[in-house]
Formats: structure tokens, sequence, C-alpha cells
């Protein structure tokens, strides 16, 4: 038995690095994360079971009704062994919980940097799929030791046995030495809490040497200002402490320091190895920088820790708000998710169609969404989104280059090459969906890259695909046309020269800007073609007659006419009763108060996004399913 220790040991502070156990849980999307996260609070005692919840670390409204986690988490957790010959050795257990979905890949390798090891959970009823994959990848590349994981045995689907070997296969190892848990039930969660503390090695750092922490994510917090969360590397930071980042040289009063457990606990001090937050009072969101060296203003450390690569944004669209005179705090607002959220890009730009607003810039689509709706509910905006788009790089005949982020800014002048980004897609699928899989990749302009077996009857394609090509609703065709049961994981992969023109959208002969998309030559007919019949079904009649035409250049390619016709919303109201009357034509007031005027013709808010997606238009196309 070990020695017993003082209560004060498992102090923030004063926890010896030894028995710190700093470690991510990483799964590709439903595979269970946020639930054994759940289980672990309950088990290790820091959640009340009378407060416990469901997906008690996803705090945001948006990640609870969607059931995806967005942004990470860190806990801090007491554990004791509980069984084997170390049994009663006492650890504490920082938790990083990380999103699954394809375009928060970012938030998941900060949060793996921050650790040394990283549970590898996989469904027992599913098996490998694309993000267990690319997650993995991510790990290994932090030189993580792995702790492979197979989640929901209590399901009767469930094959433990089929899928570790499967796991067993990749990764290397036995078999018997996948852990079988259920994160529903807690079966086989307190062992696994135990080979957490015997498995992964703990943090090492000098306590002596100038204080080094890295900064793994920053939030904006309305009453506390800007919360940021470190890992220190290296030395000690104290409440007393002033701190200086070390990218700015900003030196900043400490306010609190402290630990997440799983609410914000105020410490005395962090030291090698821990886990925890830091409030300054900056009210500048861009102060805090993730991936920014934390050190001490009195003794600074001398050299910066390597930071996190940038992520770069993906996907384009234009934000405006419905209400012009919102336009400055739609600023205010996205400077503030800004800090929140590294990714996000942004910058001024008007629109014929649609005034002052922002062109921002987001890792993937399911990102814009998430974007938009927190802009909506929490900084209380009205919000048009433009159709999104990639980032072209255009070369004139004068050699100039332009890149483009928005399609009405592209060149109309002699255009000798355009480039258009491209990723390495990796889709995982049953063997007989491959057909089915492949001929949806060659639609949209992919080449195979590689075939793979993972087992008998799990295939693993390879395929470059045009970004553009994808983000629309790739991956619901991929989901219909495979039941559900393939799975996509991509990465930026350069960039292909492409044969891609403009092509107009004009509503009663005004070219809409905010309509412009740039596509490739063979499928511009056919765009055109979707795009005006789609908006003639989503524009509502005017009182005069409007054509829809779609052009490249000066020249026509389709064409569709919204009849003449004012929608009369009292045609069944007979007889007198005038309240009745005027609550109706109120509410028709409000509705028009999400359309937007371009030029004399009214359109509604879901015509800019749905008029892209070839789905029902809903702008679900990057949901989770
Ligand atoms: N039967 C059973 N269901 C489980 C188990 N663990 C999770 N689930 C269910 O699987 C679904 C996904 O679980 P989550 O914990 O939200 O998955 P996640 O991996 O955190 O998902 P993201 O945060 O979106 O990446 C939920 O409906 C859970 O109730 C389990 O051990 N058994």
């Amino acid at each position: 038995m070990p020695p017993k220790l003082d209560p004060g040991a498992n102090a923030p502070g004063a926890t010896d690095p030894g028995r710190i156990r700093n470690f991510g849980i990483i799964a590709h999307i439903d595979h269970g994360k946020s639930t054994l996260a759940d289980r672990m609070l309950q088990l290790t005692g820091v959640v009340d079971p009378r407060q416990m919840r469901a997906q008690y670390l996803d705090r945001m409204d948006i990640e609870r009704e969607r059931g995806i986690t967005i942004k990470s988490q860190a806990v801090r957790m007491p554990w004791t062994i509980r069984e084997g010959e170390r049994a009663g050795e006492q650890a504490v257990l920082n938790m990083i919980d990380t999103p699954g979905h394809v375009d928060f890949t970012y938030e998941v390798s900060r949060s793996l940097a921050a650790c040394e090891g990283a549970v590898l959970l996989v469904d027992a009823a599913q098996g490998i799929e694309a993000q267990t994959l690319a997650n993995l990848y991510l790990a290994l590349e932090n030189d993580l030791r792995i702790i492979p994981v197979l989640n929901k045995i209590d399901l009767p689907a469930a094959q433990p046995e089929k899928y570790a070997e499967e796991l067993a296969h990749l990764i290397g190892g036995d078999p018997a030495d996948c852990i079988r848990v259920s994160g529903k039930t807690g079966e086989g969660v307190p062992y696994l809490l135990d080979e957490i503390v015997r498995q992964f090695i703990p943090p090492v750092g000098e306590a002596e040497a100038p204080a080094r922490a890295m900064i793994f994510d920053s939030v904006y917090d309305v009453y506390r200002g800007v919360v940021t969360y470190v890992r220190v590397i290296d030395g000690r930071i104290s409440a007393r402490d002033r701190i200086k980042m070390m990218s700015t040289g900003a030196v900043h009063e400490l306010l609190e320091i402290g630990v997440i457990s799983p609410e914000m606990v105020k410490a005395e001090a962090l030291g090698v190895g821990e886990v925890g937050y830091l409030i300054t009072g900056v009210k500048d969101v861009r102060q805090s920088r993730v991936g920014d060296t934390v050190t001490i203003n009195s003794r600074p450390a001398a050299e910066a820790l390597g930071g996190y690569k940038d992520p770069k944004p993906m996907v384009y669209s234009g934000l405006y708000p419905i209400d012009g005179s919102d336009y400055p705090n739609l600023r205010e607002a996205l400077d503030k998710l800004k800090l929140n959220d590294a990714a996000l890009d942004y910058e001024p730009e008007t629109s014929g169609a649609l005034g002052f607003g922002f062109r921002c810039g987001f890792l993937g689509l399911l990102h814009l969404e998430i974007i938009r709706e927190r802009l909506e509910r929490e900084y209380n905006l009205d919000l048009i989104s433009t159709a999104p788009n990639v980032v072209y790089r255009a070369i004139q005949d004068d050699g100039e280059e332009i890149v483009v982020t928005n399609p009405s800014e592209y060149p109309t002048g002699k255009i000798a090459e355009v480039y258009e980004p491209v990723v390495r897609a990796t889709v995982l699928t049953p063997n007989d969906y491959v057909g089915a899989v492949m001929e949806l990749c060659q639609g949209r302009r992919g080449s195979l890259l590689g075939m793979d077996y993972l087992s008998a009857d799990r295939v693993e394609l390879r395929y470059t695909l045009p970004l553009a090509e994808i983000i629309y609703d790739f991956f619901d065709q991929l989901k219909s046309r495979t039941k559900g049961y393939a799975s996509l994981d991509y990465e930026p992969s350069g960039e292909q020269a492409s044969d891609l023109v403009k092509v107009d959208i004009l509503l009663h002969g005004e070219p809409v800007d905010a309509f412009s998309a740039i596509v490739h030559k063979d499928k511009a007919y056919n765009y055109g073609v979707t795009i005006a019949a789609k908006l003639r079904t989503l524009i509502p009649r005017q009182q005069f007659e409007v054509p829809i035409q779609a052009a490249i250049g000066s020249r026509v390619i389709a064409r569709e006419t919204i009849r003449a016709i004012r929608k009369d919303v009292l045609a069944k109201c007979y007889g007198g009763d005038i309240s009745r009357k005027r609550k109706l034509l109120e509410k028709q007031k409000e509705g028009k108060k999400r359309m937007k005027m371009v030029g004399r013709v009214e359109v509604p808010q879901e015509a800019f996004i749905a008029a892209l997606s070839s789905d029902s238009g809903d702008g679900k196309a990057a949901g989770k399913k």
C-alpha cells in the first residue's frame, strides 16, 4: 500500500506531477465520448449524483440540442486505483473532452497537445469509422499513448470480439487489451480509470524553471471577461503573479487562477503538468490567443513553446444583418466569438443586394451554421448568410494573382488559370456500397488514390476531391447511398488548376451578387437551371412578374419566371372581425422582416442558404447525420 497522503496533497499547485495524468477521449462522432465523460465525472465524485445531467460538459445550448460537442472541455478529477497491485494509489486526472465532427478537428489537435495519453473510443456495434482513424493519427502525431476502448457493450448489437480484432489490427497489440465499457451503465469504467493511471505517463516538466504554460482554449464570458485555459509545462504560476503573453509581450494582472472540477474552483497556484484557467480581466479578445505561451513577468521564460498550427478557414460566406443598423452589433459579436474560436475569420464587405456585412471564413458548413446560430441566439441578431464557397486563386493573363473569397470578386478580364482547393478524403464503407461510393466520388470530380480492406467487409477508399464538391451535400449523399453506413473524413491537400466559370443569377434583370457562384464548366448549365428553378419556388410571388436568369458573362443559360400576384392573407376572412384581420396583417408584416429587398424583389432569408443545397433546402446539409 502506498503511504497515505495528507489532504492538501491533491490541491492544485501542490500536486506532485508524478500523480497527474492528462488525457483526451477521442472517437468518431456519436461513439459516446460525452456519455463516457459523464460516467467518469460521476464515478470520481466531482459531480453530485443529484446534479448529474446528460452531457454534463456540453455547456452551450446548441451542443445540447444537437447532441454534439463543439468546444473542448477540461475537467480535473481525483481518482484512487481500486484494483490490482497498485490499489490505493491516488491520482489527479485531467480529462479533456473533444469534439468529433470533421469541422472541429483543429479543436481536437489543440486539446491533444495538452495531453500525454488518449482513450480511443470505438462503438462496439459500429466498429472503426473515418474519424476514429483521423483522430488516432492526430494522437499519434502528438506522440500520445493510446488505450483502445470498446464502448456500448450493453447494446444487443455489440460485437466486441470482432471489433477488438479490428482495433488491435489497426494500432498493433492484442485484442484482449481492448478495454470493454458501457458509458451508459458504467460497466468497465472504474477499470478504465485504473488503467488510465497505470498506462498513461505523468507529465514531465521542470518545476524550478521559469513558468511556461500553453493556452489551449480561450473563452469570452460576459460576466468574467476572458477566461484562458492553460496547461502548465514548466514552473509554477501563482495567484499573485503578473503574467506575460510571450507572443505580444503584453503583461496582465492575474485576477484569478484555478481548475475546472467541473465548475470553476479558485486555487493558489498551478504547477508542472496541471491544467486550469486564468482570468486577467482583459476585455480585448485578441490579447489571449490560443497557442500562445504564458509566462511570469518577474521571471520570464526565454523561449516560447511551439504553438499550434493556425486553423485555416476552408469555406467562406457573407453574413449580413437583416436590419442594417445592427451592423456594429454584428461586428462586436464576431469580435467576441473570435476569441472562442481561432478558426473564425472575418472582414467587412458590402453587397449590392444585402448592404453592409462581413465576409466570414469557416472550417466547414457545420461550423458556419453554428456560428450563425450563436450570433442569432446569443447576440440577438437577425442575419442572412449567403451561399458558401471555397477560396479560389485566379491568375490573370498579365500574371497578376487574385485570391477570390467571394464569387462576385471573380475577375472579369482574361484569366490564364484558376486554382481551387482540394482535399484528401477517406471514406470507410461496408463492402456492399463500394460501387455507390465510387459513383458519387467520380460524379464529384474525384480521383481515386487507393483502396484498402480493413477487415473482410470494411473498405477504406481514399480520394482526392475538390473541396467545393463536398461542402454542400456530399455527406448527405454519402449517407443516403450507403444507408448511413459510410463515414467520411477529409483534410486539405493543396490545390489544382480547374476549368471554372462564374455563373451570375439575375432577378428582374439585376445580378444578385449574393447568388453568384463559381462552378466547373461542365456543371455550369446544370447549376444555372437548378438554381433558377429552386429560386422560383423559394421566392414568393410579387406584385409584378419577376424573371430569374442564370448567365455566364452576358450569355443567359437558364430562365424561369415568377408570376405576379399579391398574397391575400385576408382571403379566408369573411365578415367584419377587424381585430383578426389586423392580427393577420401584423403577422404578414413580421414575416416580411426576414425578407430582403433585392432591387424591387423581396427575397426570403431561406433562399440564400437553401438555393445551393441540393437537399430539401433546410440548411442541414452539414448536420451530423
Ligand atoms: N446503449 C448505449 N448507448 C450509449 C452508450 N454511450 C453512449 N450512448 C449513446 O450514444 C449516443 C451518442 O453519445 P454521445 O456521448 O453524445 O456521443 P459523442 O461521441 O460524445 O458525440 P459528439 O459529442 O457529438 O462527438 C447517445 O444517444 C448516447 O445515449 C453506451 O454505452 N450504451
